[in-house]
Order: structure tokens, then sequence, then C-alpha cells
């Protein structure tokens, strides 16, 4: 008897030990420490410790590092188990948080960095849709290999979305032949944007990610004042002239009030395959200074990588091919939901209500 109470009284020592750990435990992705209603149980089995954490915001990947860690301050084997689990705080309709994906300049990586964050976030355990809003050249499609893809409808009056990795995708290029957006102007091309968000079945989503067309202009403006957004993110090159209409982009979501999570600097250097060199062929510390003169954080700085171009272009998923460079997209995706998790914290909830016009 006296044996069992003390092996309990140790049990106990070590499953407190490893809850104060827990709340200490610091990082970009837990600033504020993991709160101890977000572990479910901690199991302590003769030589090894097994801890089940629930956690609010998409971010399994730190499951490693948190069992390393542990393991490393306790002395014995721990080992950490992630769920996913949203609150239930809906930002429109069923859906969580909708990310708009903007860059000032066409061309740097902005749907390919749409779709890999939203393929990160939904290897983290979210429910993540993609909408392709970019009627300038709509490429979630292809970029998913969905390109001869139809939506059903089940009632004439919604879209059901293509579901491809998982996640459920609508584009402007499903229903609008090529050459026609392209003309388009502002009130059209909002219009068009309400009604793929408004009629597509999405169902309950965590994160929908929009793909919004590249540019600072009247359509763009109009756009995100139309959707209920919980932030943006802007991608650029560290070219002059990104930066320049990164800048723009700024400015733009600074006038409608809407939050932006961060910079992307995207092909921001290149690494030699022979040396290892990098190499900054579009130009040095550009997103960096941009990111510290606006106070928005730099997120990520992806290099040019021939591995994202050739997935991207096959319509492959990077992510699943255990390939280094997807590490920049997991990792910035863990840090987006945890932004986002903190934003809806401490931001009061408003009921919105969209109008057609
Ligand atoms: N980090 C990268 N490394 C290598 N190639 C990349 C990288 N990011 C994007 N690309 C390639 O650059 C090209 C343009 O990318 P993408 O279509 O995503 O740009 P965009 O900004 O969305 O363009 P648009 O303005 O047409 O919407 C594609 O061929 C893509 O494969």
């Amino acid at each position: 008897m006296f044996g069992l109470n003390k092996l309990f009284k140790k049990d106990n020592q070590l499953k407190q030990q490893i809850l104060s750990q827990l709340t200490a435990f610091k990082n970009s992705v837990f600033p504020l420490g993991i709160e101890p209603q977000w572990v479910n149980c901690i199991e302590v089995k003769s030589a090894a410790v097994t801890v089940d954490l629930t956690l609010p915001f998409a971010a399994n990947a730190q499951r490693q590092l948190l069992s390393d860690a542990l393991s490393e301050q306790v002395g014995m084997q721990v080992e950490v188990n992630i769920q996913t689990q949203l609150p239930k705080h809906y930002q429109y309709k069923k859906i969580k948080h909708i990310v708009l994906i903007a860059s000032g300049k066409g061309g740097v990586g902005k749907s390919t960095t749409a779709a890999n964050l939203a393929l990160a976030l939904s290897d983290q355990g979210a429910e993540v849709g993609v909408l392709d809003a970019d009627i300038y050249g709509p490429s979630i499609p292809s970029l998913f290999d969905a390109i001869d893809e139809q939506p059903t409808t089940q009632d004439n009056k919604t879209l059901n979305p293509i579901v491809k990795e998982g996640i459920k995708i609508q584009s402007i290029g499903f229903l609008v032949p090529a050459d026609n957006a392209t003309v388009w102007r502002g009130p059209m091309a909002s219009q068009a944007l309400n009604q793929l968000l408004n009629e597509t079945q999405w169902g309950e989503l965590d994160y929908l990610i929009v793909d919004m067309p590249p540019g600072t202009g009247d359509i763009q403006l109009t756009m995100t004042q139309k959707v209920p957004a919980s932030g943006a993110l802007i991608v650029t090159t560290p070219q002059d002239l990104a930066l320049l209409d990164a800048q723009k982009g700024i400015a733009m979501f600074n006038q409608v009030n809407l939050p932006i999570l961060g910079l992307i600097e995207n092909m921001s250097h290149y690494i030699c395959t022979h040396c290892g060199e990098k190499n900054h062929i579009f130009g040095h510390l550009g997103g960096e200074q941009l990111a510290v003169r606006h106070g928005v954080p730099l997120l990520a700085q992806i290099p040019l990588n021939i591995q994202i171009r050739e997935a991207s272009e096959q319509g492959q998923n990077l992510l699943t091919q255990h390939v280094d460079i997807a590490e920049h997209y997991f990792s910035c995706a863990q840090t987006i939901s945890s932004m986002l998790y903190y934003q809806t914290l401490s931001t009061p909830t408003v009921d919105i209500v969209i109008t057609d016009d």
C-alpha cells in the first residue's frame, strides 16, 4: 500500500512537472505557452509518458518539437499527440476564418503560395477551402490538377466545390472562359466573388483561403470590402518593383481596416544545389525592410526552388513529397493559424451582412 502511494505520488509529480513545462513552452506558434485546458490527459506508463493535446489552431507539426523538449526536460520518453479543434466562432456562415492572399504585382507566386498554405493548414489538421478569385488568371484548378473538373449542383441554386487533396476548391476558372473575365470591371468582379463565396456549399470550414487578383486597384479594393475576412497575407518578391507594389497592398488593406497577418517573401533567394550557397538573385533584405517599416511580420522567406515550380506546374501536392522545402509552408501555416486564434480572442464578434450591390 505504502509502495503504491509512493508510486502515485511520483506519477503526480511527473504530471505536474510536464504541465508546468507545457505552460512555460513558448515560441512563435505558442506565444503564451500551452494552456492547461488544451491538455486532455497525461498518461504515465512505466518508462514512457503520453501527452494528448487538443489545440484551438492548426499546429500538429509542433508534436515532434514538444515531444523532444519534454523528453529532455523530464529525462524520459515523452510522446505528444495533437488534435486540432478550432473554437466554434464563425466569421461567415460555417466558415471560421477567411484569409485573403494578395500581391501588389502579378507573377510573384501568390497562387502557388495560396495553394501550398492551404495544403499545409489541411495537413496540420484543419478543414480548408480555397476560393480562386483571380479573374485575371485563375490558376487554382491547375495547381490542384482539377482543370477538367466542373462543379455540380444539387438544387440548381448552389454549387458543390471540387474536392482535391481533402481541400474544397471553387474557382472563377471553373465557371467563366479565361478571356471573358479579364475585361471585367470592379462591380462585376466583386459580384462574381460574392456569388462564389455565397453560392458554394462550403459546409463547415476552419479556413477559407481566397486567392485574390494581383494588384491594388479598384477591383481588388471593392473585392476586399465585400469579403468578411479575418486578415490578409501579402506575397512579394524581393525586387524593388514588387516591394513598391506590396507597399500599395499594405496601404489598401489599411484603408479598409483589414488586419495584415504578414508578408511572405517568395523567391527570396536561391540555394545552389551544388555548393549550397545562398544567392539573392532578386535583391536582398527588401522584404525585411518593408515589414519593419510597416510593422507587419515577415512570415516566411521562401526560396526560388525547382521542386516548388515543378509541383505547382504539374498540379502535385508538394507537401506530401517529404521534401525540406515544404517546411516553409508548414511553419508559415502554423504561425498564421496561431495568430488568427489570438486575434479572435481579442476581437469582439460582429454580425456581418453581405449585400449584392
Ligand atoms: N518559390 C518558387 N520557386 C520557384 N518557382 C516558383 C515559386 N513560386 C512560384 N513559382 C512559379 O512562378 C510562376 C508564377 O507563380 P504563380 O502563378 O503562383 O504567381 P501569381 O503571383 O499567382 O501569378 P498571377 O499574377 O498570374 O496570379 C509559376 O510558374 C510557379 O510555379
